[in-house]
């Protein structure tokens, strides 16, 4: 029985080639920002109210513009037709039946006006959420500016620039496992360059791209843009003063620089240098109803969820990403309605206990299989 995100991973793993498996688990260096994600959340304790009186709990969000029935967005993840035939269209179908944001990968193995297609099939109650696209800003800004138009066109109703990659992150697994590139018959469809009769180039991470690239990009698009992998909260400020419209508050799972802070440990005092004037979506160790409840009583309007996704997909494909947008779903409102609470908006930072810092801390924190 899939009863658990854990259960699909477990899953997944049964169906699908290590190497691929170890491309999803895994992350930079030590991977000691992969487990801090998750370790951080269950260090976190939860403080409910009582006698509050709510028959339903409302999980619907709008954000940017953007209605949805969770605040569980898909993050964006490369390559899903490295675990299913049928790639990002399953899951932007299972993403548009739950009503949920799906953030395409700009590394996704199919085309955005597919991907768009698939939601737009599947949106059961009326209209589905949009989708997002996700973005590495190509040092190429013609080709740039096309992939936005693009995105645009395809119906795309904001852009997440993600900013944690002037180079790779140092995948040891994959080099280890010899993974480099999709295998032969995938491609990343976005990097079909039209001017060059369908070349195919590589995704650029560019040590050059800096805000002035920000800048331009405001200039050139009408699209909420949201920055995802903006960590120092100097950052926080600066992304508030060029214009963009929200962050994704993310270490890119662990898979970008090794040994930075969970992102959840960081959500406070990013919250407070924004201090509301944009909205903060967190993502990375999300795995429970009640890591969702933390993130947005710390703050968050929406969390994102990366990993599961993908072993959801590979352990039952369209059907798998389903139950596990449910699952989240369920977990979701039985934490809020343990906390008292009547819904995912306005929840109080004052229902999160965080563990004092230390030595003393240290000792009685220490958790089993942590
Ligand atoms: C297999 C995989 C592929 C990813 N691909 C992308 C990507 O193309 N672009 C991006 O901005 N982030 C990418 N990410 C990072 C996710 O968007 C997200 O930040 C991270 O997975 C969240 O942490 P979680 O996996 O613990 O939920 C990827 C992550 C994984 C695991
Ligand atoms: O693996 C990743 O985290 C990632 O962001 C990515 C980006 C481009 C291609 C493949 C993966």
């Amino acid at each position: 029985m899939l009863m658990t995100v854990q259960d699909f991973e477990t899953a997944a793993r049964m169906r699908i080639d290590p190497v691929h498996a170890d491309f999803i688990a895994g992350g930079a260096g030590d991977e000691i920002t992969v487990r801090a994600n998750e370790e951080a959340f269950r260090r976190l304790r939860l403080l409910p109210r009582v006698l509050r009186g709510s028959a339903e709990r409302a999980l619907d969000i709008s954000v940017l513009g953007s209605r949805a029935r969770t605040p569980v967005l898909l993050s964006p993840t490369a390559f899903h037709k490295l675990v299913d035939e049928e790639g990002e269209a399953a899951t932007a179908r299972a993403a548009a039946a739950a009503g949920a944001i799906m953030i395409v990968s700009m590394a996704s193995t199919v085309a955005v006006e597919d991907i768009a297609a698939a939601a737009r099939e599947a949106g059961e109650h009326g209209d589905p959420p949009p989708l997002w696209f996700q973005l590495y800003i190509q040092p190429d800004l013609g080709f740039t500016e096309a992939l936005v138009r693009r995105a645009t066109d395809a119906g795309c109703a904001a852009l997440v620039v993600t900013v944690d990659s002037p180079v790779r992150g140092a995948h040891e697994r994959d080099l280890r496992n010899g993974f480099l590139d999709l295998p032969p018959g995938l491609r990343c469809e976005h990097m079909v360059d039209p001017r060059e009769g369908g070349r195919v180039h590589p995704i650029a991470m560019s040590p050059v791209i800096s805000w002035e690239h920000i800048d331009w990009l405001r200039g050139t698009t009408s699209l909420p843009i949201l920055l995802k992998g903006a960590l120092h909260p100097e950052d926080a400020r600066l992304a508030v003063r060029h214009g963009v419209d929200g962050l994704l508050l993310s270490n890119h799972g662990g898979r970008q620089l090794d040994t930075v802070p969970a992102t959840v440990e960081l959500l406070p005092e990013i919250a407070a240098a924004v201090a509301g004037r944009i909205p903060i979506v967190l993502d990375g160790g999300v795995r429970r109803g009640t890591d969702v409840v933390k993130a947005l009583a710390l703050g968050a309007c929406a969390v994102g969820i990366g990993r599961p996704v993908m072993w959801a997909l590979a352990a039952g494909g369209e059907k798998g990403v389903r139950r596990l947008l449910e699952l989240f779903r369920e977990e979701l409102d039985h934490a809020l309605a343990l906390c008292g609470a009547s819904g995912v908006r306005g929840l109080p930072p004052d229902l999160v206990r965080a563990p004092a810092w230390g030595p003393a801390s240290a000792h009685t924190e220490r958790e089993g299989g942590a």
